[in-house]
């Protein structure tokens, strides 16, 4: 009887399960919109208890639309949104207060304290990240203040804390297994990079009892087997990877120097580094690739906040358009964006600029501009940022990239892929499936319980798709690009 690996991707605006088969390729995939809530400005949470139904949800729909049962799957991978914080009761399994997502802004005082303290340095050569919100430290911090006796109740080791992937191992194996991956760890601002374990000091400085984490494991091996009240057998997990991490993989970028950009909600590039940290010395990050067996792979990352979320605000909040592919028709209705840009810094700047506190700004509106030049504009926005990154990642790495793989819900935008080709000089290649994040997942669960071989089984199954090149001259790209950086450096002094 033939099997199947399934993969869990929570997303910050969606949960979805996908089934693969042994030629990866995908058989059944179901999906439940994830309400997001915005009590005040730059402020983002998520119910973590909607988290779980609709994971469980998701898993059960994608299993019936293949017309298979539980029995099929042999294993389970999860890939999760990352630092999206959650703090539950380990008795209950109640969580304790809202999931703080990773865009929110709301624990920012901790981190300014600590940088007024001097501690960035130090949390740089530890972690590879910066003193900023997005990261979970500062808003277990925030958790553990706002809720009443909570930080009494973690000493006391009654509470949990977990990134999305480990409360939902939590949640799958009946409460029994506290655990994490290096993936989602080293994404704290609490583990140390170099010892892939969580740091003394920094538990010290942020005063976050130890009993209140999860345990770091590998990203690809059996943590435990899903609760048998849940879905009548017991399944292995055996992958937990962060989504970004996840895409990586599952675009096959194993070797070093191999780079991939996801544009979801919001924009993430990643390079391998194999074995070795690289410090970045223009505003990337460096987390944990994943880690199988021995083998543990760094990668350097910048990640962007705001992406498609800039394409839901054209939908939801300006209301100029119906759908997200709308976008694309409706910015080849215009000859250009006619000297408009739009900085989507709605929760503040990340990679390579790091301000919080900046905000979203439009420039260059004439009396001639439509809601075309305003959508296309936006379109842009999110190839101008990204090759903010690819800069300062070629910088950091010295090398020139020619290729650049991509994915995530935008990348379908072929006027946004021949956008980033043109403005970053260079070929995009864009895989023929679009979940390379769950794919991402699925191998690394298919490797731990032996459903794939090896990596080459995996490099063997792989399929691309379209390809874009450069189609604009230099002095086009200059102008365009002299532009955009006219408009982020305003924005960031307003
Ligand atoms: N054709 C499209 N053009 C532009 N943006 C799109 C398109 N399709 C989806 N998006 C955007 O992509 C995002 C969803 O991508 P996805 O990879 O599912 O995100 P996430 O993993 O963050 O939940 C949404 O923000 C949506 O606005
Ligand atoms: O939910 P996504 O896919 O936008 O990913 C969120 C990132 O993991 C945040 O770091």
């Amino acid at each position: 009887m033939e099997k199947y690996i399934l993969a869990i991707d929570q997303g910050t605006t969606s949960t979805r399960a996908i089934l693969f088969d042994k030629h990866g390729n995908l058989q059944a995939t179901a999906q439940r919109e994830c309400e997001n809530f915005y009590p005040q400005p730059s402020w983002v949470e998520q119910n973590a208890n909607t988290i779980w139904s609709s994971t469980v949800g998701v898993i059960s729909e994608a299993v019936a639309a293949a017309n298979l049962k539980m029995e099929d799957v042999a294993a389970i991978g999860i890939t999760n949104q990352r630092e999206t914080t959650i703090i539950w009761d380990k008795l209950t399994g109640q969580p304790i207060y809202m999931a703080i997502v990773w865009q929110s802004r709301q624990s920012d005082c901790y981190c300014q304290e600590m940088k007024q303290k001097g501690y960035e340095p130090l949390f740089f050569e530890k972690t590879g990240l910066v003193l900023d919100p997005y990261f979970s430290a500062s808003k277990i911090r925030y958790i553990l203040d706002h809720v009443e006796g909570a930080q009494a109740r973690a000493e006391r080791g009654e509470l949990c804390f977990g990134t999305v992937d480990s409360f939902l191992i939590w949640k799958l194996t009946g409460g029994k297994v506290h655990v994490t991956d290096v993936s989602n760890a080293s994404r704290t601002l609490l583990m140390n990079l170099h010892t892939l374990d969580y740091d003394e000091e920094l538990l010290k400085l942020w005063n976050i009892p130890r009993c209140l984490l999860p345990e770091i494991k590998d990203t690809s091996c059996v943590y435990g087997l899903s609760d048998a009240s849940l879905f009548g057998v017991q399944i292995p997990i055996a992958a937990a990877v962060g989504d970004q991490q996840a895409a990586l993989f599952g675009q096959t970028c194993y070797a070093p120097g191999s780079v991939k950009n996801t544009y979801g909600t919001g924009c993430f590039l990643l390079m391998n580094t194999g074995s070795q940290i690289i410090h970045s010395k223009h505003g990337l990050l460096s987390c944990a690739g994943w880690k199988i067996g021995s083998e543990i792979n760094y990668v350097l990352e910048g990640s962007v906040f705001v992406a498609g979320a800039a394409i839901q605000w054209l939908r939801d909040g300006l209301k100029i358009i119906q759908d997200s592919s709308e976008t694309y028709r409706r910015s080849l209705a215009v000859k250009s964006s006619d000297g408009v840009y739009v900085v989507p810094a709605f929760t503040g700047l990340g990679a390579p600029y790091w301000l919080p506190s900046c905000r979203g700004a439009i420039f260059g509106l004439t009396r001639g501009t439509s809601q075309d030049h305003l959508i296309r504009a936006t379109l842009e926005s999110l190839a101008y940022q990204t090759e903010d990154v690819l800069q300062a990642m070629q910088k950091d790495a010295g090398m020139k990239l020619t290729a650049l793989k991509v994915d995530g819900g935008a990348s379908k935008n072929d006027f946004l892929m021949q956008f980033q080709s043109d403005i970053s000089n260079c070929d995009v290649h864009r895989s023929l499936i679009s979940e390379t994040t769950a794919l991402g997942a699925a191998c690394l669960a298919g490797l731990a319980v032996g459903f794939w071989k090896d990596k080459q089984e995996i490099i063997d199954n792989f399929k691309s798709g379209s390809q874009f090149t450069p189609t604009i001259d230099e002095e086009e790209r200059s102008k365009l690009l002299e532009g955009w950086h006219r408009a982020i450096e305003a924005a960031m002094k307003f």
